[in-house]
């Protein structure tokens, strides 16, 4: 089984001159982990970089030392994502894999046997506030041959992922397509309760799981 539904602040949208106190408002409102969108430096709290990066090679050395536990890059970024995954594990970070709304789950299958989450992005990698795409969902429960099988079901110990407009009114598609990572920025961040929201996300989304489990 994947491992339980987490809640991940993306911390993109948040004033970056105040970055530490962001990070531990939203640790204080319950974040699982924080979605860390651009490069900086941490204590000890949990750090998911996503790594929207041209050459994500050259970042591996420079996260692992400034502490991230997972490094999460995109596979449209390399010609190599065997050598990189290797590289990240050898740094000590777990390994996550990305890919943008145009690229299909079959580009990312090959891999997902060697990495601990795939990202289904549900915008245009780049920038928070963006429209939930709900178009992305069939790739979360994907299509394989001639049958319809879940990537959930293909890979059930696989963390998946989503990230792009992910909030109160869109979280149901996303926890009954199979995802157990939620990201989310604007919603969080710019609600006056981010721990009702935190909440009500993980709540939906451990829902969705619990019934999955019992369907099965
Ligand atoms: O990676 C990205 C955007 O490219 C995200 O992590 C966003 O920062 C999420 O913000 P919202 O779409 O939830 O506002
Ligand atoms: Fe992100």
């Amino acid at each position: 089984m994947a491992s339980g539904c987490k809640i991940g602040p993306s911390i993109l949208n948040s004033d970056l001159a105040s970055l530490g106190a962001e990070c531990l408002r939203m640790l204080d409102s319950g974040a699982d982990y924080l979605h860390l969108d651009a490069p900086c430096s941490s204590g000890r709290s949990v750090f998911y970089m996503h790594m929207m990066v041209s050459r994500p090679e050259q970042w591996v050395k420079p996260m692992a030392v400034a502490g991230a536990n997972q490094y999460t890059f995109h596979l449209e970024a390399t010609e190599n994502p065997g050598a990189l995954i290797k590289d990240i594990r050898e740094n000590g970070m777990k390994v996550g894999l990305a890919i943008k709304p145009g690229t299909t789950v079959e580009y990312l299958a090959p891999w997902a046997n060697q990495i601990d989450m795939a990202l289904v992005m549900t915008v245009e990698p780049g920038f928070g506030g963006q429209k939930f795409m709900e178009d992305m969902m069939p790739k979360v429960k994907e299509v394989f041959g001639s049958g319809v099988h879940w990537l959930r079901t293909q890979f059930p110990s696989l963390d998946i992922e989503v990230d792009g407009g992910v909030g109160p009114d869109t979280i149901h598609k996303c926890a009954e397509a199979g995802a157990n990572m939620i990201v989310s920025g604007s919603a969080i961040m710019r609600s006056e309760d981010p721990r009702s929201v935190i909440n009500l996300l993980r709540n939906v989304c451990s829902e969705a799981a619990q019934k999955r489990s019992l369907d099965r």
